[in-house]
């Protein structure tokens, strides 16, 4: 399935290739999903809007969103089901097309796509309410949606608003934040990888980018204690740094500064390994390899990982050492243009004998 099979509907084409596109309204702390109805009178994006929602949220937060909004606007629902993801987001640009001015997206890291998904090819604004803190998909204009052959990476545009309800996240599953710290500890190998390639390969770098995501891996990676299951000051910590990711990749005009070998090698497993892991895991069990082939502290990654509670090792996310050597050597064929570590001619030897020594317990 290419990106292009997915962005059929858009009719707005400009070229905003040099356009820097940033969320408006950013609302992060607790109990704020009761000002969603202040932020979207703050936007003036008419009085229509679809809230898209979850099946596990819709209790948590979902409700909640259409009650504050349904007497001040004609609210319409979309109820994300389990169904084919690609059917899903056809359902929701539907549903959006014939009632919304726009769209409101209530729940995990897949609902939020799917809002960023139909909101974008109809041409709609939208506003991002994560009810976790799983990945940098929540204020970024990047999409990954699942299909048969692994993830397909999309460019969409970043919310308009995002409110985050800390409160709300800190009550998630603790694996959830914790694969949200592992996709933001991952930025430091994506950094590398980038220098890399500017190095190697002259492929244009942007500081301000490459800084900002830094920082929020040096942030995460010196509070790590602060990142507790079900501390409100840890979802705090966590959703502003995932902000910052989602801004420097749109200060970079792509996800380089937020994905590179590690996720590459998270993109594989998607293939070879489907539903084995949350995406942020992966990245962070991708970096172990990356950052020691960038000869960096790669002990400093996993031990970080280990005190916030996100798997050190393929065998925690059920990814035998087989499979995990097959999608370090996969990683090669994913993104080619995208140059990484993992790119310099790794052989499967090296490959095993890397899983083996890096990937213990
Ligand atoms: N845009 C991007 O840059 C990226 C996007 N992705 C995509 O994101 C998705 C993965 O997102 P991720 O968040 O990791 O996983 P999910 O969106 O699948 O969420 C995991 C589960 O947690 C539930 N949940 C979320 N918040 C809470 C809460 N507060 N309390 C209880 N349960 C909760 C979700 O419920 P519910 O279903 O109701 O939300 C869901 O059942 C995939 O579709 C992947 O393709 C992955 C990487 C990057
Ligand atoms: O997950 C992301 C950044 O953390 C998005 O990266 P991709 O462009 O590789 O999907
Ligand atoms: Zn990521």
């Amino acid at each position: 399935m290419s990106a292009d099979r997915i962005n059929l509907l858009r009719t707005k084409v400009f070229d905003k290739s040099k356009w820097m596109q940033l969320p408006r309204d950013v609302v992060i702390g607790h109990d704020v999903i009761e000002q969603i109805q202040a932020v979207c009178e703050d936007l003036s994006l008419g009085d229509s809007v679809l809230i898209v929602s979850g099946g596990r949220t819709r209790d948590v937060a979902g409700k909640r969103v259409e009650a504050l909004l349904s007497s001040s606007y004609d609210v319409a629902t979309f109820a994300a089901g389990e169904d084919d993801p690609i059917e899903t987001i056809r359902k929701a640009e539907a549903a959006a097309a014939a009632t919304a001015g726009f769209v409101i997206g209530v729940g995990g890291g897949r609902i939020i796509d799917i809002a960023k998904i139909a909101s974008y090819n109809t041409d709609r604004h939208f506003i991002s309410i994560p009810t976790a803190a799983s990945h940098d998909g929540i204020a970024s204009s990047r999409a990954s949606v699942p299909t048969a052959d692994g993830n397909v990476s999309l460019a969409a545009e970043p919310p308009i608003a995002v409110v985050a309800d800390t409160a709300i996240i800190a009550s998630a599953p603790h694996r959830l934040l914790a694969s949200g710290c592992a996709d933001i500890i991952a930025n430091y190998t994506a950094i590398l990888d980038w220098e890399l390639s500017h190095r190697l390969r002259c492929e244009p770098l942007s500081e301000y980018a490459l800084t900002l995501s830094r920082m929020t891996a040096e942030i995460l990676f010196k509070n790590a204690d602060l990142i507790k299951p079900h501390s409100e000051e840890g979802a705090w910590l966590v959703t502003k740094a995932l902000v910052s990711s989602g801004v420097a990749m749109s200060i970079a005009g792509s996800s380089r500064p937020g994905s590179g070998g590690e996720h590459k090698f998270s993109h594989a497993l998607e293939r070879l390994a489907p539903g084995k892991g949350l995406h942020g895991e992966k990245c962070g069990i991708g970096a172990i390899i990356t950052m020691y082939l960038h000869g960096g502290d790669w002990e400093g990654i996993r031990d970080s990982l280990k005190k916030i509670g996100a798997p050190t090792t393929p065998a925690e996310i059920g990814v035998d050492d087989e499979t995990a050597v097959a999608a370090l050597l996969a990683a090669q064929t994913i993104r080619p243009e995208r140059f990484t570590i993992l790119d310099m001619g790794l052989t499967e030897d090296s490959a095993r004998d890397l899983v083996k020594m890096l990937y213990r317990e």
